[in-house]
């Protein structure tokens, strides 16, 4: 079956209400798409700031990827349209804003806030991955409150689609080295790493390897310098599973399923989401 043919969107189908937020390359808006009242955001890039930064095609791939994912901790995007001077991106509201301010606001979450949203992180990116899909950017300033408080990844401007490298141009991968003909799998830890990151950042309120420098920032990763601070209180098992992420070698990162399964995620986690 044709799947129902993309309806051309323009803006007089929208009521434009208030500015949600400012973006790198525009603003977003609260509107109602005028036939259904249905509540947007509407997200407006302007093309002369996407050409200066050259992220034309960036914007393309986070159109393709994000338009056909459907999952309830997935920011929906509806549809897209532009006219001379701009883009628009229809995306699914998020009532509650940001979650970085709610946790800038309440200094760290508690264990089964925590873990009710590593939990629906987890069942996210799970999905993603079996799309072929990595987020690459999963970060508090990235997660944006549905209007029941569940958790909705956004700005999918990082994301890829990782096709299989197991078929080299050349139709043979006998000449490949071990490191590329896993590639693929390799890349899809970078998102475990994150919610380690950002599983610690919940509890804490700073992430792990925060330092001035920026070089020292790096050295701390590299070197997986982590340490736990004596407040705010965090249980063991959180701390295991954090150790269990937070891992140098990719290869060796708790997958996904496992993080579901861990304890800490089983005895804190609101099975809803
Ligand atoms: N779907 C949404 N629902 C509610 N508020 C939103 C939504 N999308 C964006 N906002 C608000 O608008 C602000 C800017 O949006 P966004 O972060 O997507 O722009 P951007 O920073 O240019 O994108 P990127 O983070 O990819 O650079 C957000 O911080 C948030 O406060
Ligand atoms: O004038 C255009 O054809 C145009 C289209 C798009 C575009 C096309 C599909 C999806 C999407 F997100 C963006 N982005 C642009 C960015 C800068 C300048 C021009 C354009
Ligand atoms: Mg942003």
């Amino acid at each position: 079956k044709h799947s129902q043919e993309e309806k051309r969107w323009v803006l007089s189908d929208f009521d434009v209400g208030k500015a949600l937020g400012r973006g790198k390359f525009g603003h977003v808006y609260l509107a109602r798409e005028k036939r259904s009242s249905q509540i947007v955001a509407l997200k407006v890039l302007f093309k002369s700031q996407l050409k200066q930064s050259q992220v034309e095609h960036q914007l393309r791939r986070e159109v393709e990827i994000q338009s056909h994912l459907r999952h309830p901790n997935i920011l929906r995007l509806y549809g897209y349209f532009y006219d001379q001077t701009r883009v628009y991106l229809i995306l699914e509201h998020a009532a509650k804003g940001e979650l970085y301010k709610e946790l800038q606001r309440c200094k760290h979450f508690s264990e089964r806030r925590s873990a009710t949203y590593i939990a629906s992180l987890a069942r996210a990116l799970i999905y993603l991955h079996g799309k072929h899909v990595i987020h690459r950017d999963i970060k508090p300033e990235n997660l944006l409150v549905g209007v029941q408080g569940e958790l909705k990844i956004a700005d999918f401007g990082w994301s890829v689609h990782t096709f299989n490298r197991r078929r080299t141009m050349c139709g043979t991968l006998d000449y490949l080295p071990p490191e590329m003909v896993e590639k693929t799998e390799h890349d899809y830890h970078v998102d475990i790493w994150s919610l380690g990151i950002l599983c610690y950042e919940f509890l804490y309120g700073l992430p792990p390897f925060e330092a001035k420098e920026h070089s020292e920032t790096y050295r701390r990763i590299v070197k997986v310098d982590l340490k736990f601070p004596l407040k705010p209180f965090v249980s063991p098992a959180a701390k295991d599973l954090i150790s269990q992420m937070l891992v140098k070698n990719s290869a060796h990162r708790l997958p996904l399923h496992k993080v579901l399964e861990h304890p800490w995620i089983v005895q804190n986690a609101d099975p809803s989401g």
